[in-house]
């Protein structure tokens, strides 16, 4: 694959793709990259999924500009959608919309605590981008876990316990290696928003905060969990309300939030 020169080139989704649902952008999607050698010449690669994520991630490393470099993590894949949730009783591995589909910004997650980042999956072993997160956020613990009727033991009790609503006295984090699954966490206003983790997907779930996991449809997730130190893993199921870690979360994150609707 060619390198963007500094400045010179610009990369974006196969224009078709746009205007598709978003959940069609994933998995078999193609993407152009868009290279201007000089001002009159410009070249499109149309490059599969796979390809593209070599293509970004090497752009990324080689690159010297961190303006370009942040542009092409930008690009390298669909973004990670986030949704709210509907109230029906139907099986929690659907999706769940609302009707019409009200999608989450990735800005109203972060305000929510919620941190995100899309790394490339199939060089996980060796990945000089997590391990410098890992090193910038002291995630000294990582191991592996696979989530899947056949693979989990104990799965039926597990999945239970993963989707009944709780909080951890410490970060979630988890980077999804393959398949897929959903994180569902409340906003200010107490409502379900659903986000749809796959691939490359690594998310950080804030101290406090109410959340659950499910599988999707696909039953099927391999997901490396790190942590700070010598991991905990206790779930404490709501109401939590009382409880420290619970007030301080909603004091840093939720209050302002709450605040203003309550002045509007
Ligand atoms: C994909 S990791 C399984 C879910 C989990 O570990 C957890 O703590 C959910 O809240
Ligand atoms: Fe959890
Ligand atoms: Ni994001």
């Amino acid at each position: 694959f060619q390198l963007p020169e500094q400045g010179k080139k610009k990369a974006r989704p196969a224009a078709g793709a746009r205007n598709r649902q978003p959940e069609k952008l994933h998995g078999d999607g193609l993407w152009e990259a868009e290279e201007t050698r000089d001002c009159d010449q410009e070249e499109i690669l149309v490059l599969t999924d796979n390809e593209w994520m070599h293509y970004a991630a090497a752009a990324a490393a080689q690159c010297q500009s961190s303006d370009l470099k942040a542009a092409y993590r930008k690009v390298d894949r669909p973004a990670m959608e986030a949704w709210y949730m509907d109230d029906s009783d139907e099986d929690q591995r659907l999706p769940h919309h609302l009707d019409p589909p009200q999608y989450v910004s990735h800005e109203a997650l972060a305000k929510l605590g919620v941190l995100h980042w899309v790394l490339d999956a199939v060089i996980y072993e060796d990945d000089p981008e997590l391990e410098k997160i890992r090193a910038d956020r002291g995630y000294s613990y990582k191991d592996i876990i696979t989530v899947s009727p056949d693979k989990l033991p104990n799965y039926e009790h597990k999945i239970r316990n993963f989707f009944e609503e709780h909080i951890h006295l410490d970060e979630e984090i988890r980077y999804c290696l393959e398949g897929s699954g959903y994180f569902d966490v409340r906003d200010a206003q107490d409502r379900w928003i659903r986000i749809w983790v796959k691939k490359g997907d690594m998310i950080v779930l804030p101290a406090g905060s109410y959340h659950r996991f499910t599988l999707d449809a696909n039953n099927y997730i391999k997901a490396m969990r790190l942590f700070v130190g010598e991991p905990l893993w206790t779930p404490y199921n709501r109401p939590q309300d009382d409880h420290q870690t619970r007030k301080d979360y909603v004091n840093h994150f939720l209050q302002g939030q709450q605040d203003a609707v309550i002045a509007h």
